[in-house]
């Protein structure tokens, strides 16, 4: 499976997003990942739909809107109308995740899960069938520039056993620390799409560092 790399824009320069999403578009990148935040389900506060919208205008890679909110049903459509290839929702978040993630399906999108550290990812096994997407948090969510928590090395190795042995076809995906240092390994864990915010944004030269990434991953 090719590997496909995410730059996260939470901290990127919104005072000329469009041209930091052409910096790393000119670095090879393939999707673009949106950090939706709501200040509940995580104690930070992010973006909603009309900038994915503006997002979305300003780019024709992939976008990939990670909802790190309480209650996504309500919001499933706006994002998906502002033009979200993925929609990720958060396990603990959601009561009814078959049913949310088949509505995510229904309205035309690819549907993403994704698990906090603490979650087991055990947890997900009665939903890895019709699931596109299965992001791990390596990160407690809420903020770029935290440091990879390691434990999620085992967590992605154990989703791709489970993905080999029942011959399921969702992609997996890591966020939060992520860097030049740790990234071949998290690769050779089975990993397929990787999020990288403040390893991108961070750098005086986005196009390289975008560059950089993914010639380790490639
Ligand atoms: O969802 C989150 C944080 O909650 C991530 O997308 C981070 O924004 C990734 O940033 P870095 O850890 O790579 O700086």
């Amino acid at each position: 499976m090719k590997k496909l790399l995410a730059p996260s824009i939470l901290n990127a320069d919104f005072t000329n997003i469009a041209q930091q999403i052409r910096y790393v578009e000119l670095g090879g990148a393939d999707w673009i990942h949106c950090d939706i935040m709501d200040g509940h389900f995580v104690p930070n506060l992010t973006f909603g739909p009309y900038i994915v919208k503006a997002i979305k205008k300003s780019t024709n890679l992939i976008v990939d809107s990670h909802l790190m909110i309480s209650n996504p049903d309500s919001l499933i459509e706006d994002f998906i109308e502002a033009g979200s290839d993925y929609v990720t929702v958060h396990q603990e978040a959601v009561v009814h995740l078959d049913r949310t993630l088949n509505k995510i399906k229904d309205l035309g999108a690819k549907a993403g899960v994704s698990i906090n550290p603490s979650t087991p990812v055990s947890f997900l096994y009665e939903v890895l069938e019709i699931v596109d997407l299965v992001l791990i948090m390596s990160v407690n969510p809420g903020f770029g520039g935290q440091k990879f928590i390691q434990n999620s090395v085992k967590k992605i190795q154990q989703l791709y056993k489970f993905r080999s042995e029942n011959n399921l076809n969702f992609l997996i995906q890591v966020d939060g620390g992520v860097n030049k240092n740790n990234i071949e390994q998290i690769s050779d864990a089975g990993c397929d799409v990787f999020v990288v915010g403040q390893s991108i944004f961070k750098n005086d030269n986005i196009t390289a560092s975008t560059i950089e990434l993914k010639n380790l991953i490639s």
